[in-house]
């Protein structure tokens, strides 16, 4: 699914009335009920509901959820905030087809500041995607004041103050939302760490925009649904055998990180490997071969670190390298000498993208188009130097992708996979539960046997990402957020490759 940006989704909206031969209100109407049907699932009719007005659209629809509710018993108080002297003209339509029951209060100076209290149900419709500077004054109070009564706030479209797709300044004031109900598609912000405190959960309600506008816009980032990955998996061939599915080679564990070698190799098998040898430090040779009978094992001439590569990496279709590895200096030459010689793609994580990291040289020797990085945030720091906010961390993501011509899945609540095109893929599985050691290695193994499969890199990457989030989501119910563990994702690969082979509804 393709991201908009607020420019492009003005476009949308524009495109959508002029082909449907609608008014630019009869949009609004649906954007209202689609809107008010949200809110009716998740609140009682009982509760009071706040709705707060600024002066363009997103108010005008604030406006319309008002007579709506109120339509449908639940007892509502508008607040129209700052002056009325510019407001939009489909504000102003919506203004006048309020029921007289719904005396709305005005909101222009800070004495006008309604009390909320901790009970209170509000909606947030200040502004929207035509939010054009940041928030100070009489919205800046309206704003401060929902914030601090902690009332439930649920924001329409977006939370008042938040930029739809670039950095807010950090001058104006921003809605912490409990839930933002958004339209037809989510919005970038709302996948960046850094907002979570404003957006809340997050939902997205279909108003029947053009689909051949959004189909034909360009755009260079994405939101990966289970159907895009619907499309991609291909079911195992009834006369297949092993060769099929390809020989994975995993360079993994260290002295003390043995273990990190053992959940790549499980999870590596669990994701369809037709072969797996993993080689290990002398040190890993029992527990690989009791942990994981089904792999091959290596021993490494180093009784704890990788330091030298196999003789026969030549037969391997694909490697995977990092988990538990450490960086001792034998291991750093090992890794150069990989990067200098293989002619494989090739799947680096942990200690491997600290290795590359510390090296220019060894940045320069990434064969092009051949490479996926799997860090968190702080590895892919070490690789591109300090990021100053989310918007930063993707701007180097898009760049160092296109500079190395390699893919990078920066591992977080919405994994974004980077590809030397420069497109960006958000993920839209996982959950808290994969913030624990090993889901990173779960990942290596998952990837490293998508490529041996012959999927491209780029396919490998949204559908490893997907896989590994969506196991730890079924994961939830069994054993929670709290208690997961690296295993518990693994076990619960079997689960969610069957959930995405099933035809779709
Ligand atoms: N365009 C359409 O046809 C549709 C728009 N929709 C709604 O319309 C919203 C966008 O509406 P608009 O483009 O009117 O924009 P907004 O309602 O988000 O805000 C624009 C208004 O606020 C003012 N403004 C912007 N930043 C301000 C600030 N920091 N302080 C004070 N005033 C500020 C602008 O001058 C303008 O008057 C969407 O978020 C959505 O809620 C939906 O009704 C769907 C259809
Ligand atoms: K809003």
């Amino acid at each position: 699914m393709k991201l908009l940006s607020a420019e492009q989704t003005r476009a949308a909206d524009a495109y959508t009335i002029q082909g449907e031969g609608i008014s630019s209100t009869d949009l609004m109407e649906r954007a209202a009920r689609a809107f008010a049907g949200w809110f009716e699932n998740k609140f009682q009719p009982s509760e009071q509901v706040h709705i707060f007005c600024g002066p363009g659209n997103n108010g005008g629809d604030g406006l319309v959820v008002a007579r709506l509710l109120h339509e449908r018993t639940y007892g509502v108080q508008v607040y129209l905030v700052g002056e009325q002297d510019k407001t939009s003209q489909d504000f102003s339509i919506n203004l006048k087809r309020l029921p007289e029951a719904l005396q709305p209060k005005h909101i222009a100076k800070s004495a006008d500041l309604p009390a909320l209290v901790k009970s209170s149900c509000v909606i947030d419709a200040l502004f929207g995607t035509g939010l054009n500077r940041p928030v100070t004054g009489i919205f800046a109070q309206v704003i401060n004041m929902m914030n601090e009564s902690g009332a439930t706030i649920t924001s329409l479209d977006m939370p008042s103050g938040l930029y739809t797709d670039s950095q807010t300044p950090e001058e104006g004031a921003i809605v912490q939302a409990n839930h933002t109900v958004s339209f037809e598609l989510p919005k970038l912000a709302f996948l960046l760490p850094q907002h979570e405190q404003f957006v809340g959960d997050w939902h997205v309600v279909p108003i029947g925009l053009s689909q051949q506008f959004i189909s034909e816009v360009a755009s260079d980032l994405y939101f990966t649904t289970q159907q895009d990955v619907h499309q991609l998996i291909r079911p195992r061939k009834k006369f297949s055998h092993k060769g099929l599915y390809g020989h994975a080679l995993l360079l993994c564990g260290g002295y003390g990180k043995i273990g990190a070698a053992v959940l790549a190799a499980r999870a590596c098998l669990r994701s369809g490997a037709g072969l797996l040898t993993v080689q290990v430090p002398q040190a890993g040779y029992t527990v690989l071969q009791t942990a994981v009978p089904e792999a091959m094992t290596l021993t490494d001439k180093h009784r704890k670190h990788l330091s030298a590569l196999p003789s026969n990496i030549d037969t391997f279709d694909v490697i995977g390298v990092g988990p538990g590895l450490g960086t001792e200096r034998v291991t750093k030459t090992a890794v150069g000498q990989l990067l200098a010689t293989v002619s494989q793609p090739l799947v680096i994580d942990a200690d491997a993208i600290n290795i590359v990291a510390s090296s220019d040289k060894l940045k320069a020797q990434l064969p092009k188009g051949k490479v996926i990085f799997t860090p968190h945030p702080k590895e892919f720091e070490r690789l591109v130097g300090k990021v100053k906010n989310d918007y930063d961390r993707l701007q180097h993501l898009r760049e160092f992708c296109t500079e190395y011509q390699c893919y990078v899945t920066l591992k977080g609540s919405h994994t974004a996979i980077g590809t030397p095109e420069g497109k960006v893929y958000f993920n839209s599985t996982g959950n808290s539960g994969l913030a624990t050691g090993g889901t990173g290695d779960v990942l290596t193994g998952v990837i490293t046997a998508l490529v041996g499969q012959q999927y491209s890199l780029e396919e490998a990457c949204l559908l490893g990402v997907y896989i590994h989030g969506l196991a730890a989501d079924l994961a939830l119910s069994t054993v929670g957020s709290i208690a997961m563990t690296a295993s518990d994702v693994i076990d619960h690969l079997p689960k969610a490759f069957m959930h995405l082979n099933q035809p779709m509804p």
